[in-house]
């Protein structure tokens, strides 16, 4: 008798086991397989599915709450009328106050610019365009804006920085928090941060205003960037429009060498053509960006002597001026002409900040210029649509008949008298206009030899002897050009405005371009010092007063340890030293060979290697003489 086969433990036997099991059974644990897998599948392609929307995710930019629009009225009372005791500062274009709005932020710094000023009305466009843009938690951020039509009064709201700006925190109040060496290091890394964060975006925004006066101190001490009016994106040749009447912000790249032209349009819709208060159909921050340099501008202006007006009768002279551009500014007497911000060139030349601005972005197309001068000279001269059309056909030949008729009704004595007092006026008028012309080109050619001349004797002074030609007059012209004092006489005699909180003035447009504006903030930190500082002893005050020079003696002596501030307390000699070497690594003369932002965030961090101390700040530099290199190599 066949003995039953055991079943084998070997799967070559499973298929005799399976016959033993029920049909039941069976279907149950195809069932069961059939589910595992099902749900194996499902949960693969989930996963799948949520890690591509997490790349998409990490790819789209956060989205960043919208602007809000308040009233000026609700400004008002949030900061009690504007009341000095909520006053927090005082920039270039406008008062800081601290405001308290209901919720979800109940207090803000309100900034309001000053009515009128086309630059602060500049500046507050940029501020919203990069409101637009940046969302970075170093950057102080803006949550809304006002703008009164009818006061022309433009405000920004931002989130509150409890501890107001690094300048008053680190000169003035002394923040015994900043007392603390690691704190103050912090603060260093926190702005490199910041930059770093600006730097790092697409395009890369340049904030072009960096001081101690525009970094700003939250509860906690942490610091974050302020301040983006004078904000660029950097490209090969960016314009940048804010388009009036339509409501968003449009960045125009065109690429050099290329026929390429991106268009980005970004989430800053706030801009329409009431923030323009109706200068021109241009708004001022496209027309800064694409205009030629003020060179083109030029309007040929000939001596009074032999200028030609032709001149029918006073009321009716019309003196056509005529740039590259075919400019044409009409007048409709002398008087007004007097009254009028007459010649573009002039008007332009006027305001440096403006120039520099153009200077910044040549190019552009030449019907813009003519928007330029025409947003330049304002309100005070009609529109072109309007010049066109009363310029034009029937409105011309109407005006002409009028005025022939009226020179008709005249006697020869009226006729002669009205045609020399009119030629009397505009010999004068031009005189007057050529003789300030002269004065103030003579003038600026003095200031522009004067400022080189300091700069040479104060900045690239090393030795001892060429310090102490740092004359008392040139000091006085450094702290003038410091505390921005002539713009703010300037702006007291116009507007009456209070000094600035904590006797820090805005600073910007004296020291903009300057060099000693490059990178002095790291060693402003660790000193405590002001760039210019003629505080303490006599005998300091020649050696110390600049601090760029002296940061510089100090590090061909190799005492660089000297420059950090007595008062820090737990102080890291090593760190101390590794943030002036930085910030003398961004002070070098040729731009190339100064550290990027990442580089800068890596050696403070550690995450480089600790910078070497450029060559032109090295105890001995090497001699440039040849002759001593031949008798070396002789040797
Ligand atoms: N968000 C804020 N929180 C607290 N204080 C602020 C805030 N914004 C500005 N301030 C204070 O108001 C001052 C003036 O600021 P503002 O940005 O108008 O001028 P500035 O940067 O000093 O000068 P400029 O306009 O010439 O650059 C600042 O120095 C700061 O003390």
């Amino acid at each position: 008798m066949p003995s039953r086969a055991l079943p084998s433990p070997s799967p070559a036997n499973q298929p005799s086991s399976t016959t033993l099991i029920s049909p039941p059974l069976t279907l149950a644990a195809v069932g069961l397989s059939l589910f595992f897998t099902l749900s194996l599948c499902f949960c693969k392609s989930t996963r799948k599915r949520r890690s591509s929307a997490a790349v998409i995710s990490s790819s789209t930019p956060p989205q960043k709450p919208p602007l809000r629009e308040f009233t000026y009225s609700s400004l008002r009372s949030a900061t009690a009328s504007f009341s000095p005791e909520n006053k927090l500062g005082q920039g270039g274009f406008g008062s800081v106050f601290r405001g308290t709005l209901p919720h979800p932020s109940p207090v803000v710094a309100v900034k309001v610019m000053d009515s009128g000023s086309l630059q602060g009305e500049r500046e507050f466009q940029n501020e919203l365009f990069f409101a637009g843009k940046l969302d970075s938690p170093r950057v102080v951020s803006v949550i809304g804006f006002s703008r009164d039509r009818k006061r022309r009064r433009l405000a920004l709201v931002y989130e509150m920085m409890d501890n107001g700006n690094l300048q008053d925190a680190l000169l003035h109040r002394k923040a015994p928090e900043l007392m603390e060496w690691e704190r103050r290091f912090l603060v260093a890394v926190d702005i490199a941060k910041g930059i770093e964060d600006l730097h790092g975006l697409d395009p890369p925004v340049i904030h072009g205003d960096l001081k101690p006066s525009n970094v700003l101190l939250d509860r906690g001490f942490n610091a974050k960037i302020a301040d983006f009016g004078l904000a660029r994106l950097k490209s090969d040749q960016v314009a940048v429009t804010v388009g009036p009447g339509s409501d968003e912000v449009t960045v125009t790249e065109v690429r050099l060498g290329s026929n390429d032209v991106e268009s980005v349009v970004t989430s800053a819709s706030v801009c329409d053509e009431s923030v323009n208060f109706g200068f021109t159909d241009q708004s001022p921050v496209s027309v800064c960006k694409v205009v030629e340099s003020p060179e083109t501008l030029q309007v040929p202006m000939t001596s009074p002597e032999t200028l030609q007006v032709p001149v029918t009768s006073p009321e009716t002279l019309q003196v056509t001026m005529t740039s590259p551009e075919t400019l044409e500014v009409p007048m409709t007497s002398p008087e007004t002409a007097g009254s009028v911000s007459v010649s573009p060139e002039m008007e332009v030349k006027r305001n440096g900040k403006e120039m520099e601005d153009k200077e910044g972005n040549g190019g552009g197309g030449g019907g813009k210029v003519k928007d330029y001068v025409t947003q330049w000279i304002g309100s005070e001269v009609r529109k072109e649509s309007e010049w066109v059309a009363e310029t034009s056909g029937a409105a011309m030949k109407k005006k002409s008949r009028n005025r022939l008729e009226w020179w008709l009704s005249l006697d020869e004595e009226d006729k002669e008298k009205k045609k020399k007092k009119s030629r009397r006026m505009v010999r004068e008028w031009w005189k007057d206009e050529y003789r300030k012309e002269l004065a103030k080109r003579v003038n600026k050619k003095k200031e522009k030899k004067k400022k080189k001349k300091t700069l040479e004797s104060e900045f690239h002074s090393d030795d001892v002897s060429s310090s102490n030609s740092i004359t008392s007059s040139s000091i006085d012209w450094w702290l003038e050009r410091l505390s921005g004092g002539e713009q703010l006489r300037a702006r007291r005699k116009t507007s009456g405005d209070s000094a600035k909180s904590c006797g820090g003035v805005s600073s910007t447009p004296s020291m903009r371009g300057t060099m000693c504006y490059v990178a002095p903030e790291c060693c402003v930190l660790v000193s405590g010092r002001r760039p210019l500082d003629v505080t303490g002893p006599a005998s300091e005050i020649i050696q110390r007063a600049n601090l760029m020079s002296w940061a510089r003696k100090l590090a061909r002596r190799g005492r660089l340890g000297d420059l950090v501030d007595e008062k820090l307390q737990c102080v890291d000699q090593e760190q101390a030293v590794l943030c002036i070497k930085v910030a003398l690594q961004c002070l070098q003369r040729s731009p190339v060979s100064r550290p990027s932002m990442k580089d800068v965030l890596g050696m403070l961090t550690g995450a480089m290697s600790p910078p070497e101390l450029p060559r032109e700040f090295s105890p001995s530099p090497q001699s440039q003489f040849p002759f001593k290199t031949r008798r070396k190599q002789r040797r």
